[in-house]
């Protein structure tokens, strides 16, 4: 790279992770025109991309506050730190299931009201202490949405603390599914865990298809009583649904990591200002990773944890490299290559993956190539019906 490559952070990112960026690259939280963005939760739907905006690295697994669609129709690759943060969000979601459930929220806030009281104090907790029985986690069932990252390290947690544990993905990977435990009773129909559990702790994204998922007629197959907990989004429960589950005691506690204006004023609510993935070790992890992913891609192309594009890597060997990112449409291959020889370059290596609509594909090339030949090469790309965008690297 000739000029530096600018980094512009959106969000506070652990030093650990920006100082991983070479001399190459400039980080400039005022930078108009970055190369790259990292940020965690900044919200990007009401911002207008950089003209120059090339990719976008999440430190962190949630990309619901950037607008994927955008970025995907102007070939910028958005990045995310699948379970860099999943241990956090685990600790949190375990310490909040067991602290909640022996009332220890509730009882530490009415502590705080006996400040002035003076020598009174020991006895009136003594007396007071009686509102805040609980209940042990322990041989009761816990339902976990999404078996992903997060939800699966919650299930098996919750075994080994004694719980049963009925878990619901109907789209688990097979990584995960290995590394979740056996024990864990899988259903297909969300409704058998609704009915079932005691608990339940929601870890899917927040997409269209989950948006609401859990509502009245969700609350209504539950039993009465039941605690849920959401470390995921706000979305993902309706708030209306919720208030009056709560009223009524089919939920009896809402313990949400994504407070709003009318969540913060429900009954039996605990509000927890979205520190899920907020520790040292998880800030440092998603900020690192984040910065890794962005590097290789800015300096070979190479892909690896996109959420909008294919993941694709070629060894980086010095080879000139084309990289091209274009709709997913036959004989988009062989058009390609046919550009490449019809300017009479040879190709070394390559490699051609899809997502989706997409496809990417990345050309290693021979021998020392004229800035003429590839910028002919690159018009011609270009001008192939479904080409996104195109990269030399050299
Ligand atoms: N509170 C916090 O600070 C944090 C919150 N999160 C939230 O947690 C979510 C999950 O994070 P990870 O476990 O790391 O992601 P992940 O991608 O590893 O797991 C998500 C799982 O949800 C499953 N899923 C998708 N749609 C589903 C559906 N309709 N029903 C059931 N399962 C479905 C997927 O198959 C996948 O296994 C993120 O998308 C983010 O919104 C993530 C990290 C930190
Ligand atoms: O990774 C996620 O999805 C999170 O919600 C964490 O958000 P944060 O990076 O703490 O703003």
């Amino acid at each position: 790279m000739s000029k530096q490559t600018v980094i512009k952070p959106l969000n506070a990112i652990s030093e650990k992770g920006l100082n991983l960026f070479t001399e190459d690259y400039l980080i400039d939280e005022n930078a108009s025109q970055p190369d790259a963005i990292i940020l965690r939760s900044f919200n990007m739907h009401d911002m207008e991309l950089p003209s120059s905006l090339r990719a976008i690295g999440r430190a962190g697994a949630g990309v619901n506050n950037i607008p994927l669609d955008v970025c995907t129709d102007k070939g910028i690759p958005v990045f995310n730190t699948p379970g860099a943060n999943a241990n956090a969000v685990k600790e949190l979601v375990i310490t909040s299931l067991i602290a909640s459930s022996r009332q220890m929220f509730d009882g530490v806030a009415w502590a705080k009201t006996l400040i002035g009281k003076g020598d009174d104090v020991p006895k009136l907790v003594e007396e007071g202490k009686k509102q805040f029985v609980g209940k042990e986690i322990q041989g009761k069932t816990l339902g976990v949405i999404g078996l992903g990252a997060i939800g699966a390290r919650v299930a098996n947690d919750a075994l080994e603390l004694g719980m049963d544990v009925i878990g619901y993905d109907p789209f688990i990977s097979v990584d995960m599914a290995w590394k979740l435990s056996r024990a864990v009773k899988r259903v297909h129909n969300i409704d058998e865990l609704f009915k079932e559990v005691d608990y339940i702790s929601i870890h899917v994204p927040l997409i269209p298809e989950t948006k609401g998922l859990l509502n009245k007629a969700a609350f209504d197959k539950m039993k009465d009583n039941v605690y849920i907990l959401n470390f995921s989004r706000g979305g993902l429960i309706d708030d209306d649904d919720i208030a009056v589950a709560l009223e009524e005691g089919t939920v009896g506690k809402y313990i949400t990591d994504f407070p709003n204006a009318k969540t913060l004023e429900m009954k039996n609510t605990i509000s927890i200002p979205h520190l899920g993935a907020s520790s040292e070790e998880s800030e440092e992890n998603c900020a690192m990773m984040a910065a890794e992913e962005l590097m290789e891609y800015l300096e070979t192309g190479n892909i690896r944890n996109s959420v909008n594009f294919p993941d694709a890597a070629l060894p980086y060997q010095g080879h000139p490299r084309v990289t091209a990112f274009h709709k997913n449409v036959p004989k988009m291959v062989s058009k390609i290559t046919s550009e490449v020889s019809d300017v009479n370059l040879n190709i070394v290596d390559m490699t051609n993956r899809s997502y989706k609509d997409h496809a990417y594909t990345i050309i290693d090339l021979e021998g020392d190539i004229a800035e003429s030949d590839f910028g002919a090469l690159v018009k011609r790309l270009e001008g192939i019906e479904g080409m996104v965008t195109t990269r030399v690297i050299k």
